[in-house]
């Protein structure tokens, strides 16, 4: 209901424009280009962009038609004003949201602010934004993209595409940028621009399927655990129902599984913080062996390594592997050699990284069906957009069968039967395993065809551009290119267009109307159809025996009650994703309050802040008062480790002295030593810029330090907390307190780690001027 009022606010300013671009439309190159700089003027005097949007929305799609040859249609116009607006825009599969973007994109970097758009993969933001680059160009913006070869971009040539107007882009790729701007040691290399205006392209791949994994950068190696073979090997002793429990894609351990570890590795509390370690890989050897599938999650490789999949597309992940030893003991699971592990640096969730900007909106075919859960985790609505063209696909009734067996065999007669008449067909499948399955079926009945899954990504472009060909078939997994464009070769359309034919119910209905939606575009004629059973990775029932006996025929269903078992199977599969999903926003909860205030005290270092001597002194007072308060310090030796490890290198006379019944002459004293260490530090200074710069750096380095620590450490929580999963114990909870107790841990480090840094480093400026520090 509410969704036609939106429309309707959208078609009353979609009039407007086109009022607008009568006028536009009679105007030269030259004039139409001259045209941003006035909105630019405007905008400075005072006009808002919803004031400017009617004409710049107009003068943009009059240079779209000139420069690109396309003018974008009413529907069209009317996406971009939702995604002016801030809204989610659903637009049906193949309806141009590529060019949709360029009006609000244009609109907002008026304002003098860079703009981002964000796609799920480089190809795409290349292609993109060379493309659309032309339009913003010729207008007089400027556009970059990212570069063919990450590797080669310094750090000038980074700061250089974030200055542009335009900014094409993966989400992968903003995310890293974000973290890396963050860990830079000196302002001047900072290199991202303001988040102020995002549109995000496949929204809900990006937003919700990918939002469980965090993005993590990694630092130094850690020691290598030697308990992943241990509790491996542990793991495979236990029984499930009995040991341990497998609900809602959580595993942990029963009473009885506790009490089993306890008696296996001699110790007398398995939760007790110091087996922290022990509990922490016994859960990921649990997880690994009980949720984590081979073929499915991940795949060993030829090279005997663990490469992940990635679920929506496919496709194999190269480089990337799970956090926090996941990915190791997979490994120890599948016997392969065990890889080094890095701590973690740096980390952000999709989620906190995109509401960070000052405006956000997104765009899919396929984003209706997850609006209540954007509305709650990100507080945006979805509007529907209309199509051009009505869609003429036909989407046929599902067909349901019992077993893989019937499903397949099924599907391929209905290809062979499709084929014959040269009419293409795209079979989409769920896993790796599942293509080469019906490849070897096609084969057996002599069809020639191209299978495009995860093993063979580098041929994808390739492959999917000659999917709607006459007599083309292809085989390939959920991916089925999101964002490709599949056109109909030459006396397709009379064949009836593309079909697609789905084996397997998908995890959600979004991939399957993904899939559907690569047929039928921009009103072309065309059919999906999906061949479905309870064998269908989704089916997952609690009543195993009952479901055999169906699947071999020894018992009878209806069709009815077979429908129910294996759609309502997906709806859980949906609601699970759902509340991980909410579980990672929750993770991050903790770390996203702490992140903007350890980012924020490190940008204002680096823009020149520095701490005076007074608050100096003042940190170092509360230092010692906690240190006196916790330690005996009736034991002189004591305080000479203390003034040994935070305050100089130096026992004087007057801690000999010193009474030490008497706390508060210990604080003085201990204060007094500080203050002449910084004291005879700032001495060795002549320039005092050169003094604060040091300070500066110090105090960078402890919040560096003691941040990295802590993130790593967080990562490790979060695996330690899933093993404690029970009805009694809410893991969110247990992880929040014991996240906040370490924040507060931590900032007590890094208090006396900025004290230390500057005390106890050797300081020496070199002949060109330059600051050399060697850290304690
Ligand atoms: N206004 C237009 N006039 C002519 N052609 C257009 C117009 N808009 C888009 N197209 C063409 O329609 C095709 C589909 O566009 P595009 O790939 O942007 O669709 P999409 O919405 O991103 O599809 P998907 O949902 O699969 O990602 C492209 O070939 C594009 O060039």
């Amino acid at each position: 209901m509410k969704t036609r009022k939106e429309l309707r606010k959208l078609k009353s300013i979609l009039k407007k424009v086109k009022q607008k671009e009568e006028e536009v439309s009679k105007l030269s190159d030259k004039q139409l280009a001259a045209l941003t700089s006035q909105f630019k003027r405007r905008y400075q005097e005072g006009e808002t962009l919803d004031d400017l949007l009617p004409e710049a929305f107009a003068a943009m799609a009059v240079a779209d038609e000139r420069i690109l040859g396309k003018h974008p249609y009413d529907v069209q116009i009317m996406a971009g004003i939702a995604l002016h607006l801030g809204f989610l825009a659903e637009m049906s599969t193949g309806e141009g949201k590529t060019l949709s973007a360029t009006m609000p994109l244009y609109l907002n970097a008026l304002t003098g602010k860079s703009c981002v758009l964000v796609t799920t993969n480089e190809y795409l933001a290349i292609r993109d934004g060379k493309e659309m680059g032309e339009v913003y160009e010729f207008m007089g913006l400027s556009c970059s993209y990212p570069p063919a070869n990450a590797d080669e971009e310094d750090n000038e040539k980074r700061k250089i595409r974030y200055s542009a107007d335009i900014i094409y882009s993966t989400n992968t790729g903003l995310g890293f940028d974000y973290l890396f701007n963050n860990l830079v040691k000196k302002a001047d290399d900072r290199f991202l621009c303001d988040l102020y205006y995002v549109i995000i392209d496949e929204a809900d791949a990006v937003l919700l399927d990918m939002a469980i994994m965090p993005l993590v950068i990694s630092g130094v190696p850690r020691v290598q655990s030697n308990l992943y073979a241990l509790c491996d090997f542990f793991v495979t002793a236990l029984v499930q129902d009995i040991d341990y429990i497998e609900e809602e894609q959580a595993v942990w351990l029963t009473p009885k599984g506790v009490e089993f570890a306890e008696n296996f590795f001699g110790i007398p509390n398995f939760y007790g913080k110091e087996y922290f370690e022990i509990n922490r890989h016994v859960t990921l050897a649990l997880r690994a062996h009980v949720l984590l599938k081979r073929n499915k999650d991940y795949v060993v490789t030829d090279e005997n390594e663990v490469e992940l999949v990635d679920a929506g597309t496919g496709r194999l992940m190269h480089g990337v592997k799970l956090r926090g030893g996941q990915h190791q003991a997979i490994e120890s699971k599948e016997k392969v050699e065990i890889t080094q592990e890095f701590r973690t640096v740096a980390s952000i969730t999709y989620q906190n990284l995109f509401l960070m900007f000052e405006k956000m909106a997104g765009m899919s075919g396929t984003i209706l069906d997850a609006k209540d859960e954007l509305f709650d985790t990100y507080h945006k609505k979805v509007v529907r957009i209309p199509t051009n063209r009505p869609v003429i696909r036909d989407d046929r009734k599902d067909l349901y069968y019992k077993n893989a067996q019937t499903q397949f065999w099924s599907a391929v007669a209905k290809v062979l039967e499709v084929h014959k008449t040269g009419q293409p067909v795209l079979i989409v499948l769920n896993s790796v395993q599942d293509t080469d399955l019906f490849s070897k079926l096609l084969l057996q009945e002599n069809v020639p065809h191209n299978v495009l899954n995860a093993n063979n990504a580098f041929w994808e472009a390739e492959i999917i551009s000659g999917a709607g060909q006459l007599n083309a078939v292809t085989v390939a997994t959920s991916m089925a290119g999101r964002g490709t464009d599949i056109k109909l070769g030459e006396g397709v359309r009379e064949l009836g267009g593309l079909a697609v034919i789905g084996v397997g119910r998908m995890d959600n209905t979004r991939n399957e109307r993904q899939a559907r939606g690569r047929s039928g575009r921009q009103g072309d004629p065309g059919f999906s159809q999906y061949f479905v059973s309870l064998e269908d990775d989704v089916v997952n029932s609690e009543d195993n025996e009952k479901l055999e006996k169906i699947i071999d025929g020894k018992r009878r269903i209806t069709k009815h009650r077979l429908k129910k078992i294996i759609n309502g199977a997906q709806k859980i599969k949906t609601e699970y994703s759902e509340i991980s999903r909410k579980q990672a926003v929750q993770y991050d909860e903790v770390l996203k309050r702490q992140r903007s205030f350890i980012y924020e005290a490190r940008d204002g270092l680096l823009d020149g802040g520095t701490l005076a001597e007074t608050q100096l002194i003042e940190i170092a007072r509360r230092n010692i008062h906690e240190f006196v308060k916790e330690n005996d310090c009736s034991d002189r030796s004591v305080l000479t480790r203390y003034i040994l490890d935070n305050v100089s290198y130096t026992i004087d006379e007057g801690l000999t002295t010193l009474r030490l019944d008497d706390k508060e002459a210990i604080e003085r004293y201990l204060v007094s030593r500080v203050r002449r260490g910084l004291g005879s530090q700032r001495m060795k200074f002549q320039d005092r810029d050169k003094y604060e710069q040091f300070i500066r750096e110090a105090t960078l380095k402890a919040l560096d330090d003691g941040w990295v620590e802590l993130i790593d450490y967080l990562e490790q929580l979060k695996y330690a907390v899933s093993g404690r999963a029970s009805a009694q114990r809410n893991i969110i909870y247990e992880y929040q307190n014991e996240a906040y107790e370490s924040y507060l841990d931590n900032e007590k480090t890094v208090k006396r780690n900025i004290i230390r840094n500057i005390l106890l480093s050797e300081v020496s400026i070199n002949k060109k001027g330059n600051l050399n520090v060697i850290y304690p």
